[in-house]
């Protein structure tokens, strides 16, 4: 079998949210995070969800992967109603949250663990493929602590997509990383979408990220949440951050956010 036949084919699927409303209720307060949100995303399009701080995005995150419940509406990803984690929908967080006492391949290995019908050996060649996407082949023997932070989130990176997911929801994946190390994982973000299409939700704060990186930026409005415009992005790829066009960009939807935001 060879490596292609192994990786399977890019597979990405279809997001509807219908009438979702998210409240967590508290022994003193409710607070309604989310508010009639409907939204379609299509196979393999990279959706950015852009809000201020409490407005639901991470809520709307943990909704589509299932480890939440919408207390109304529905989410269905390709057709099925989406009723808690799976497989098919990996999540990387702002914190790489990798095993510290497994090697780099060892933490790739990790999500390789839920593919069935693969020997070792595959396994093990699968995670190579995805270390060498992110460009840590040469560091696939080393020990978590020995990694900087950009490095280790390229591991997460890799880590989530070796399972071929259908869906990558990635919530503020490059905050805590300085300025240099996140230019070059949106250059490699982007090629790596070109080789493995996948459909993305990505939550940020990051205007210029979001315009950069996405084929559609949503806004929401402070709690609750709602989705009160959206952008679609058709500059040519890749972007370049510190592109003209990107800043401009950014700098209008910038200015629709802060009329949405009362202490802005
Ligand atoms: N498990 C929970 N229990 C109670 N309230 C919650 C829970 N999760 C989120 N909330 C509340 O729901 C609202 C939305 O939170 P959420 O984390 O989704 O916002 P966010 O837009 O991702 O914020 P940030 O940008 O600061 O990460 C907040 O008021 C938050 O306190």
């Amino acid at each position: 079998m060879s490596i292609q036949d192994k990786l399977g084919d890019s597979s990405t699927a279809k997001l509807s949210i219908k009438n979702v409303s998210k409240l967590f209720r508290g022994a003193r307060q409710t607070v309604t995070a989310l508010e009639d949100i409907n939204l379609e995303v299509e196979d393999g399009e990279f959706v950015c969800l852009l809000g201020a701080s409490g407005c639901g995005k991470s809520t709307l995150l943990n909704l589509i992967a299932g480890l939440e419940k919408p207390t109304e509406g529905t989410i269905q990803s390709d057709g099925q109603d989406i009723t808690g984690p799976g497989r098919q929908r990996m999540v990387m967080f702002q914190e790489h949250a990798l095993f510290p006492w497994l090697d780099v391949i060892g933490n790739v290995l990790f999500g390789l663990n839920l593919k069935p019908g693969l020997t070792q050996d595959d396994r093990r060649e699968l995670a190579m493929f995805y270390l060498k996407l992110v460009g840590l082949e040469k560091f696939s023997q080393s020990n978590i602590h020995e990694l900087s932070g950009g490095m280790k989130q390229r591991v997460a990176l890799a880590r989530a997509l070796a399972p071929n997911p259908q869906v990558l929801l990635m919530d503020e994946p490059f905050a805590a990383l300085d300025a240099m190390t996140r230019e070059q994982l949106y250059a490699d973000l982007q090629n790596i979408q070109q080789k493995r299409r996948k459909t993305v939700i990505f939550v940020t704060h990051n205007v210029r990220e979001a315009v950069c990186l996405g084929d559609r930026v949503l806004l929401f409005t402070p709690r609750p949440g709602r989705i009160h415009n959206e952008y679609r992005i058709t500059l040519p790829r890749a972007r370049d951050i510190n592109d003209v066009a990107v800043a401009q960009l950014a700098s209008t939807i910038t200015a629709d956010l802060k009329k949405h935001t009362p202490s802005a």
